[in-house]
């Protein structure tokens, strides 16, 4: 079953230039997808337009079979942005429960206290964010995230900033979110984490779909990720 439907969604910020041109893809449920693409490739425009923080102008975007604008579709997915703003005079405790009080969530704080701790935050859970670094927000989003246990998250450059152990522990929580069913899309420019996790990838160019493959075939074809883009960026075909 998809858990992310994406169907010729056009999408531009004036009348000129298609920022998203005809984009279809799906993301399968229990799957983690890697959404690539060189800087000005589309992939937040896509990513804003799948959450409806931009208004869908043609093309049809379901998020577990229902509409993306449906209420439904809202409680099936959830966005992580590139950004690492949070609300500074919360504590990350109060985050966490703020966000997921939104989604009308039931939150575990035992356990987000405990991811806390294996993100090398342990005392900080309860502290303000506005003392937090910039790695340390990226990890408080995380947390919110992975506790949330969303059908489908959309991570757009999270990862950056934090530092290795925490991407290790955020790779094993994906993998264990997708043995679980659940689905991630995953934006970043960060190939070695998509060539240890990614089932699929999806490389956006000029706004259009490039590539939409298995992400073993890709690296078995080019040797690796990076190779594969150079070789596109080099081709004729550009
Ligand atoms: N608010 C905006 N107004 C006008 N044009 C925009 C706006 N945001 C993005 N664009 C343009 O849309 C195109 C796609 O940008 P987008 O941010 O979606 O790319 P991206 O693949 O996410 O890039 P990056 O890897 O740098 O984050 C680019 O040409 C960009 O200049």
């Amino acid at each position: 079953m998809a858990l992310l439907e994406i169907e010729s969604l056009s999408y531009s910020y004036d009348s000129v230039v298609k920022a998203v041109a005809d984009v279809s893809f799906e993301v399968e449920a229990g799957s983690i997808v890697g959404l690539i693409g060189p800087n000005g490739s589309g992939k937040s425009t896509l990513i804003k337009n799948v959450f409806d923080l931009l208004r869908l102008q043609s093309g049809r975007v379901r998020i577990g079979g229902y509409r993306h604008d449906h209420p439904h579709a809202r409680a099936h997915g959830m966005y992580l942005s590139s950004n690492d703003y949070l609300p500074e005079f919360l504590t990350a405790r109060e985050y966490v429960a703020m966000t997921a009080s939104l989604y009308g969530v039931a939150v575990d704080h035992e356990e987000a206290a405990d991811l806390f701790r294996r993100f090398a935050m342990a005392e900080r859970y309860d502290h303000l964010i506005e003392d937090f670094s910039h790695g340390m927000r990226k990890k408080t989003q995380l947390v919110s995230a992975l506790v949330m246990r969303r059908p489908l998250t959309v991570i757009d450059e999270t990862l950056n900033g934090i530092d290795l152990e925490a991407l290790r522990l955020a790779e094993a929580e994906f993998e264990r979110a997708r043995d679980a069913g659940r689905s991630i899309l995953l934006c970043t420019h960060d190939f070695a984490v998509l060539e240890r996790l990614a089932d699929r990838i999806v490389l956006l160019d000029f706004g259009q779909v490039i590539y939409d493959a298995p992400a073993g075939d890709l690296v078995e074809e080019h040797g690796s990720l990076a190779a594969m883009v150079f070789d596109y960026l080099e081709s004729e075909a550009r």
